[in-house]
């Protein structure tokens, strides 16, 4: 069954200094419980494209459809996590993850034993009760990553999650959302510009072309659901790195 599907997507940017097309026909249709990154040079539209899925954005042309019906704005069918982790700096750590249960009516009792669970689950047990600003930027993002997983929406869109982390935490995040999905599957899109990422957790790798972007290639990525670190150091994977290389490395050069 489709989860996601868009159709004929464009979106042409205008601002006082001009305008920008974005994104030029994109058709991409998404199954459900596949995890699917989208990888490509910086300004290609990966974030555009990722908030028009989200609703967060309109798109010119096209729209974008989400089990069946269409998209018009953001939806409790569809969680977001960014880079910059939003988290309400006003709020423990514990009630920023109970938060979009409560705003769904989940009682009590129930939101604070599911919050506890993912808050287990990324490994931040013990630092329930303190404030955003007494964790590191990777324990913050954790706490993002928990919000957006307890609130178990059919779809969950990531954004450079762990684009501001430092090369271990990132591994370790990695590892975290691979066990996530191979325990509880759900639909994932994640923007990335990094490859060995974009191959170790997706099961299609979406490959676009320098601005406005078109999707220039769709690799399948065929590691099996049981992957972790050491994966990126098989054959199969750096075959696929090679290929995903090669299209990014033709798409930087039209920028330059
Ligand atoms: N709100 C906006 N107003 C005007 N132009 C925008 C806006 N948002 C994005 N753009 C432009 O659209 C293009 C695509 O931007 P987008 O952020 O989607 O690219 P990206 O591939 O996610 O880039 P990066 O990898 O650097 O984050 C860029 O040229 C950007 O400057």
């Amino acid at each position: 069954m489709e989860s996601i599907k868009v159709q004929g997507v464009s979106k042409r940017f205008t601002t006082k200094k001009g305008s920008v097309q974005a994104l030029n026909s994109i058709d991409l249709a998404i199954e459900d419980k596949e995890f699917v990154t989208i990888l490509g040079t910086s300004g290609c539209g990966k974030s555009t494209l990722l908030r028009i899925i989200g609703g967060l954005e309109t798109a010119s042309e096209g729209h974008v459809m989400c089990h069946g019906s269409q998209v018009t704005g953001p939806g409790p069918d569809r969680g977001m996590v960014f880079q910059q982790y939003s988290l309400f700096p006003w709020m423990t750590i514990q009630k920023n993850v109970e938060f979009g249960l409560k705003e769904k009516g989940v009682n009590k009792t129930k939101r604070i034993e599911i919050a506890k669970q993912y808050i287990d689950l990324v490994g931040l047990k013990g630092f329930e009760d303190l404030y955003p600003k007494n964790l590191s930027g990777g324990m913050q993002q954790r706490t993002a990553l928990a919000r957006g997983l307890a609130n178990n929406p059919d779809v969950l869109l990531l954004d450079e999650p762990f684009g501001a982390l430092d090369m271990q935490t990132r591994e370790v995040m990695q590892e975290l959302l691979l066990k996530v999905w191979q325990t509880s599957p759900k639909t994932i899109v994640m923007v990335t510009h990094d490859i060995e990422e974009a191959i170790l957790l997706a099961n299609r790798v979406v490959v676009m072309s320098a601005r406005p972007g078109k999707i220039k290639d769709i690799i399948d990525v065929d590691l099996g659901k049981q992957r972790d670190y050491n994966t990126r150091l098989t054959e199969k994977f750096l075959e696929y790195k090679r290929q995903a290389s090669n299209l990014i490395r033709t798409e930087s050069m039209k920028v330059m």
